[in-house]
């Protein structure tokens, strides 16, 4: 096993792995999550990582294959709270948000396939995180930027809302959307150790 395929189209969780000196090819699984309910948010994230790896598989070409699907939500107060539809949505969840913590969850679902042999192991990773208390004026610059569009809870640790997270307890690349130290314990529950993918080094 030498490369993942990650069943993603999140840029964040593709720099996170390339970061890491993953050898990683993108294959989008194009799930729709909207109809997908779960009784709590933990539950919900690893279903929907579990869809969108699962739909990507039959699209790998045969052979052995380690194969991640992920999702990520915000919950707040018990609510499970995705990217934002509007502009609106974002402000209104920056003022319920402002001022206190809420914790981010991230599903990941890995599948390798070795000949025959199948494995699938699903886990979720959750980080606690503080946001500063910002005044209207700030949220409306911040949501204005865009930003807040394309990510779960309508912020980011690593970008523009970097400075309206205080502090988050946990993994932080669970933030982000994979945790890596989750990912290597799950790779390793199936025989795969974390260096067999890095990218060949000169
Ligand atoms: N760079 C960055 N991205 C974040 C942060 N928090 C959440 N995100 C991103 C990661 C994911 O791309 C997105 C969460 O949405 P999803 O889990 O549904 O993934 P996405 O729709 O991006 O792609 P996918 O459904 O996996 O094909 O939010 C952050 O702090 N920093």
């Amino acid at each position: 096993m030498d490369r993942l395929v990650l069943a993603s189209a999140s840029p964040a969780r593709l720099q996170t792995l390339q970061s890491a000196g993953v050898a990683v090819s993108v294959v989008v699984s194009g799930v729709d999550e909207s109809g997908v309910d779960a009784p709590d948010t933990a539950t919900l994230v690893a279903e929907l990582a579990r869809l969108k790896a699962e739909a990507v598989l039959p699209l790998v070409q045969d052979g052995d294959v380690a194969l991640l699907g992920c999702d990520s939500l915000l919950d707040l107060d018990g609510t499970p709270q995705g990217k934002p539809a509007s502009r609106q949505e974002a402000s209104e969840a920056w003022r319920r948000m402002r001022g206190r913590s809420g914790t981010l969850l991230t599903g990941h679902h890995l599948i390798v396939r070795r000949g025959s042999l199948t494995e699938r192991v699903t886990r979720t990773a959750s980080t606690t995180v503080f946001f500063a208390d910002l005044d209207d004026d700030e949220i409306d610059a911040y949501v204005g930027t865009g930003e807040p569009d394309h990510v779960a809870g309508a912020f980011t640790i690593d970008g523009l809302g970097g400075p309206f997270v205080t502090r988050v307890e946990g993994d932080p690349h669970t933030v982000v959307g994979l945790s890596l130290p989750l990912l290597r314990a799950m790779l390793r529950l199936v025989g795969v150790r974390w260096y067999d993918l890095w990218e060949a080094r000169v």
